[in-house]
């Protein structure tokens, strides 16, 4: 019997491994966290299994760790910081007493799997090691319906006989209930690199729809119009052209600035330039949405109350990690306004810690992060909407899409 073990029982590696232990019933699975409340949290909704260990658990062992952005030290605010899978690495290779299959998870640097090779093989006593990659494409809020129907399993493996053996059992996983023609096998730096041009693309499309609002704005076509119409192509396609106030989550922004990293230190400095765009333009976009809001209202919002609605970075998720709504928030606090934010699905802890937090601190295991940042006096969460709207000079839906329209109304109703 096949036994699986994940180190990170956060976003991707949680829903991931209870799928596969949903779909592979004869499949033992162990997921294993640094952080005791996350697995505290995770064992009180009986979700993912906890083993504490990982001696002799698993054939195969995924790593879904943190890979945030590097804060200092060479690439800061650009390369991916890989500390917390190098701790993995080094843990793996001092328990492991039989041969295993190390599968990256997490979202990595292509080439990060010859990093980890050496580590692993370095002290390795005899076990023998076979580095897999196999990115996640899930997006949250719809991470169990991905994980069931995912549009494809991408899995990258060393193009030698070992290599391509180590492919089959992780096949034979995804095989339970993803259809074959979707299980994609490629060579390792294809795969790792697949995962970064995606979100890449992604966010590009964005990007460029948002740099179409501003231009919609300055000339009267309506956004939406335009993008439906541009959509309607099909070899452009319909999705990821919903204008908003910018890109927010975990993985675009970072990924990105990783990309431009590596094309960076590969000597492609036009390469980088091209994908630092798309970030530029995103921040311009949350700028703008600032510069709008204070520019309409007498050029000051010092005083003015405006209540937020929404703070996470999308719907159907409590997660803030690079909401547009900090950005838009601080903007605002940096002309002194007075903001009252309601979000049902976000504390308010959380969102003091997101709007006192330092860039990028916030994608560390959880009790790595600052613990006690100095709360916000300007700004109240309110428990429902009515309440956040009470005397408020503007309200901001940080709902993709509605945005500018939504403040045009406002706008024009003063
Ligand atoms: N959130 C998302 O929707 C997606 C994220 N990804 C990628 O997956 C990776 C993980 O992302 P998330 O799950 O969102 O992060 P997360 O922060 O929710 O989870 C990571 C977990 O790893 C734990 N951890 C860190 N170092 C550890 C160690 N040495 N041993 C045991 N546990 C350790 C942390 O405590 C944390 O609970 C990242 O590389 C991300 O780019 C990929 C696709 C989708
Ligand atoms: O690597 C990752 O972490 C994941 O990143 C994204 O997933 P996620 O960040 O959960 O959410 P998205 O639905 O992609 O939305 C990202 C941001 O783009 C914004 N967005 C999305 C679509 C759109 O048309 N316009 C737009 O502004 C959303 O409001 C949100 O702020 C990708 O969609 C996933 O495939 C990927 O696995």
């Amino acid at each position: 019997m096949v036994k699986i073990c994940c180190i990170g029982a956060g976003y991707v590696g949680g829903p991931t491994m209870a799928v596969i232990a949903l779909k592979c019933p004869a499949i033992e699975v162990a997921v294993v966290d640094i952080s005791v409340s996350r697995i505290a949290a995770w064992n009180s909704d009986h979700l993912p299994i906890y083993e504490p260990g990982l001696d002799e658990v698993a054939d195969l062992i995924f790593v879904s760790v943190n890979t945030p952005t590097k804060t200092r030290g060479l690439g800061a605010g650009k390369a991916a910081d890989l500390t917390y899978w190098e701790s993995a690495a080094r843990m793996i290779a001092d328990v492991s007493k039989s041969d295993k299959i190390v599968v990256e998870k997490s979202t990595v640097p292509v080439k990060t799997a010859e990093a980890i090779e050496k580590i692993l093989t370095h002290n390795s006593n005899g076990v023998k090691y076979q580095i897999l990659s196999n990115p996640e494409f899930l997006a949250e809020g719809t991470a169990i319906e991905d994980l069931f129907a995912p549009d494809r399993v991408l899995i990258g493996g060393r193009e030698t006989a070992d290599g391509q053996r180590a492919i089959k059992p992780l096949k034979d996983v995804y095989a339970h209930w993803v259809p074959e023609e979707r299980i994609l096998c490629t060579n390792l730096w294809s795969a790792e690199l697949s995962k970064l041009a995606t979100n890449a693309f992604l966010a590009q499309r964005i990007s460029s729809v948002n740099a179409m609002s501003a231009l919609c704005e300055a000339t009267g076509a309506d956004v939406a119009q335009v993008s439906h119409a541009v959509g309607q192509d099909t070899r452009i396609g319909r999705k990821f052209l919903n204008a908003s106030v910018g890109f927010g989550g975990s993985c675009f922004q970072k990924d990105i600035l990783n990309l431009v990293y590596i094309c960076e230190c590969n000597g492609l400095p036009e390469v980088a330039n091209y994908w630092k765009q798309v970030i530029k333009v995103n921040d311009y976009q949350k700028n703008l949405f600032v510069n709008r809001i204070v520019s309409s209202m007498f050029n000051t919002v010092s005083g003015k109350k405006i209540a937020i609605l929404g703070f996470a970075f999308k719907k159907d998720t409590g997660d803030t990690r690079e909401t547009p709504a900090i950005d838009v928030c601080k903007g605002l606090l940096g002309d002194k306004a007075h903001l009252s934010i309601y979000d049902p699905q976000v504390t308010e802890e959380q969102i003091q810690r997101d709007l006192s937090m330092n860039k990028f601190d916030w994608d560390h295991p959880v009790h790595l992060q600052p613990m006690s940042p100095s709360s916000v006096k300007s700004v109240t969460v309110a428990w429902d909407v009515y309440a956040a709207s009470k005397a408020l000079a503007y309200v901001l839906h940080a709902v993709q899409n509605k945005i500018f329209k939504f403040l045009e109304l406002m706008i024009n109703k003063k």
